[in-house]
């Protein structure tokens, strides 16, 4: 942890501070960011637990507000030296219009590069994501890939899309002179599948299986390994990156970094097991009990379902011709670039990240029952 003998002196802003990774980024910065003076939370839906926060000798400024709306942005961003810009719609379930995610997602990210130009503020840290190189439409596997692997990342999907449009937003803005005359700095940071405490697909996964007598049926082959990481690790390297952008902006800036740690590469129903399976579920079947075409009509006929009962209700399951696509290509990173840059190494190891997601699951049960 970096020491800082000067008086604390920064202002910082997390948009999206309220949702899974936000809320962990937020703390992480309150425990491990010692230039800390003024911490602003921008979300378009502020969480109760911001309250707890509010007695610490950081000031943190809850601002409810809305990324496609410049001017609440330009409003947020004044007067702030970071911006950690992690506010999105993350939808693959078809929740969102394809037009609603590209508003949030790339409008807004546009917003807040504007705004940041507008108001003088320099460092621009964009929590992209191991989407916006693949999985491919085409299926094809990224195997302990890193930045430089080169993949056809070939997108159909709003959500994708909308996160490659926005990094590439970001990157083309690093060196932008901002108000003062000082140039923007600004990275991207690409976690694969982010799991902890607060993962809503964990949850719902969770609440499925309890349906279902305590067993999940599995649907993906074992072979088929997704890369995941630690939702403490991933706010660690968001901290850090925004400490160490200003000192190496000719090493980070224009930069991707995707986020890591130790955690195992398994196929994502069986990483899933890791937690669940101390929580009292199984999974039924040392290989998919159906066969894939089977899957592929199933999730048709949900999208088809979703289609006809959309303007009666949300029909949204977790299995969609896309999730179904993503879960079965195998996307798993090995890299150290962000340790060569900027001297990350993960701050909670396997063991704990397993830990400690397994008690948050273990704390839904306590509160199911
Ligand atoms: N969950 C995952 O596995 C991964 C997530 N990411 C990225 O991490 C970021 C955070 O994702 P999560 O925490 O999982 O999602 P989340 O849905 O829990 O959090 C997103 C937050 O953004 C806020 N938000 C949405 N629209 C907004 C708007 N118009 N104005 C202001 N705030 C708005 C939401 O209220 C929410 O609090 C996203 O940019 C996502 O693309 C990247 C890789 C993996
Ligand atoms: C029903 C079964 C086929 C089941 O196994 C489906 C799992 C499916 C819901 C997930 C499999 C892979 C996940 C995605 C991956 O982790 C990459 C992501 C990155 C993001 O930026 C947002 C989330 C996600 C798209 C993630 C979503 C859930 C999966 C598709």
């Amino acid at each position: 942890m970096a020491e800082s003998a000067e008086a604390p002196k920064l202002v910082y802003l997390v948009t999206g501070g309220c949702g899974f990774l936000g809320e962990h980024v937020v703390r992480m910065l309150l425990e491990r960011e010692p230039r800390l003076r003024e911490l602003r939370v921008f979300d378009l839906h502020l969480s109760p637990w911001l309250e707890e926060l509010k007695t610490g000798p950081v000031q943190v400024t809850a601002i409810q507000g809305d990324v496609t709306q410049a001017h609440e942005v330009a409003a947020a961003v004044s007067g702030a030296h970071v911006v950690i810009h992690t506010a999105g719609l993350v939808d693959v379930f078809g929740r969102a219009s394809p037009e609603t995610i590209h508003k949030v997602n790339v409008q807004g990210t546009q917003n807040v590069i504007e705004a940041c130009v507008q108001m003088g503020t320099r460092l621009l840290v964009y929590t992209s994501s191991m989407e916006v190189v693949g999985p491919n439409i085409k299926g094809h596997p990224f195997y302990r890939g890193n930045e430089d692997t080169p993949y056809e990342a070939v997108h159909k999907h709003p959500y994708p899309h909308s996160k490659a449009q926005a990094e590439r937003l970001v990157l083309e803005a690093n060196g932008r002179k901002v108000h003062g005359g000082l140039p923007l700095v600004t990275c991207a940071l690409r976690p694969t599948g982010i799991y902890g405490e607060g993962h809503q697909i964990m949850r719902d996964f969770y609440h499925q299986g309890l349906r279902l007598g305590g067993r999940l049926f599995r649907a993906i082959p074992a072979s088929v390994e997704h890369g995941r990481v630690y939702v403490g690790n991933v706010a660690w390297m968001h901290v850090l990156v925004a400490r160490e952008l200003e000192q190496r902006a000719a090493l980070m800036g224009g930069q991707v970094y995707f986020c890591y740690d130790k955690s195992p590469y398994k196929s994502y129903e069986d990483f899933n097991m890791e937690f669940l399976g101390p929580c009292g579920l199984r999974l039924v079947g040392t290989r998919p009990l159906l066969p894939y075409w089977l899957l592929v009509l199933l999730a048709a006929l949900n999208a088809l379902l979703q289609w006809l009962l959309r303007p009666l209700l949300l029909y949204a399951p977790l299995l969609n011709p896309y999730t179904l696509a993503v879960a079965n290509t195998t996307f798993t990173v090995s890299t150290n670039k962000a340790q060569r840059h900027f001297g990350y190494e993960p701050l909670f190891s396997w063991e704990e990240s397993r830990t400690r997601t397994i008690l948050w699951v273990q704390g839904m049960e306590a509160s199911a029952q």
